[in-house]
C-alpha cells in the first residue's frame, strides 16, 4: 500500500475535524467529506471498522473515519459507542443521573480511528483512551459531552483547546496513527 500523503477524513462532526487538524498540524494534509455513513451496533472496534469500510465503498478510495465512545465503568462500558444517542436523549444532566445510584463515576473516553485503503480492504485501527470522571456540567457546552468529562480536576470544556489536545483520547489515537504513517513512509523510501 502506498503511503497516504493526504487523508480523507469522513465525518459529519466539525469539532472532530478541527481537533484532528490541530493535533496533526502540518504533517499530513487532512481533507474532509461529510458523508452520512450508517453505523452498525457492536463493539467500538467493530463499529469503527464497518464505518470505514462503508465510507471507502461510498467514496471509492482511501478514507479515515473515527468513532468515539464514552464508557461508564459502573455500567460495564455502556453507553460506549452509543453515547451520541444517550447524549441526545438525556443531555448532560440525564447522563449524570444514570450514575447517581453508583459510587463509581469513573469513565473512559475512547477514540477509534480506522484507515481503509479502499473498497474491500481490511481497515486498520488506532485507538486512544483517556480516563476521567463524570461530573455535573462545567464549562462552555461547545462539543458533545466535554462539560461532564473531568480529567485531573478540569472538565474537557474547562480546558483550552491546546490543553485538551495534549491529553485527550483523540490525541492518543492520533499519536498511533502518525507513527504508523511514519513507518509506512520509512518502508517506501
Ligand atoms: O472529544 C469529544 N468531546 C465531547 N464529545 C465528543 C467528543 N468526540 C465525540 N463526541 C461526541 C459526538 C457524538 O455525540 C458522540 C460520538 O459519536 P460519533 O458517531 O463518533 O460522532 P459523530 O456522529 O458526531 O460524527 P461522525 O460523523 O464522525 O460519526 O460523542
Ligand atoms: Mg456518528
Amino acid at each position: 500500500m502506498s503511503f497516504p500523503k493526504k487523508l480523507n477524513f469522513i465525518t459529519g462532526n466539525r469539532n472532530k475535524l478541527a481537533e484532528v487538524r490541530a493535533i496533526i498540524g502540518n504533517g499530513v494534509e487532512i481533507e474532509s467529506q461529510a458523508i452520512d455513513v450508517p453505523e452498525i451496533q457492536g463493539t467500538s472496534e467493530e463499529i469503527a471498522k464497518e464505518k470505514s469500510r462503508r465510507a471507502a465503498e461510498a467514496i471509492g478510495g482511501p478514507v479515515l473515519t473515527e468513532d468515539t465512545a464514552l464508557e461508564f465503568h459502573a455500567l460495564r462500558g455502556l453507553p460506549g459507542p452509543y453515547i451520541k444517542h444517550f447524549l441526545e436523549a438525556l443531555g448532560h444532566e440525564g447522563l449524570n443521573k444514570m450514575l447517581d445510584s453508583f459510587d463509581d463515576r469513573t469513565a473512559e473516553a475512547v477514540c477509534t480511528f480506522a484507515f481503509c485503503s479502499g473498497p474491500g480492504a481490511e481497515p486498520i485501527l488506532f485507538q486512544g483512551r483517556t480516563e476521567g470522571v463524570i461530573v455535573r456540567a462545567r464549562g462552555p457546552a461547545k462539543f458533545g459531552w466535554d462539560p461532564i468529562f473531568e480529567y485531573q480536576g478540569k472538565t474537557y470544556a474547562e480546558m483550552d483547546k491546546e490543553e485538551k489536545n495534549r491529553i485527550s483520547h483523540r490525541y492518543k489515537a492520533l499519536v498511533k496513527l502518525q507513527s504508523w504513517l511514519a513507518e509506512e513512509h520509512e518502508r517506501e523510501v
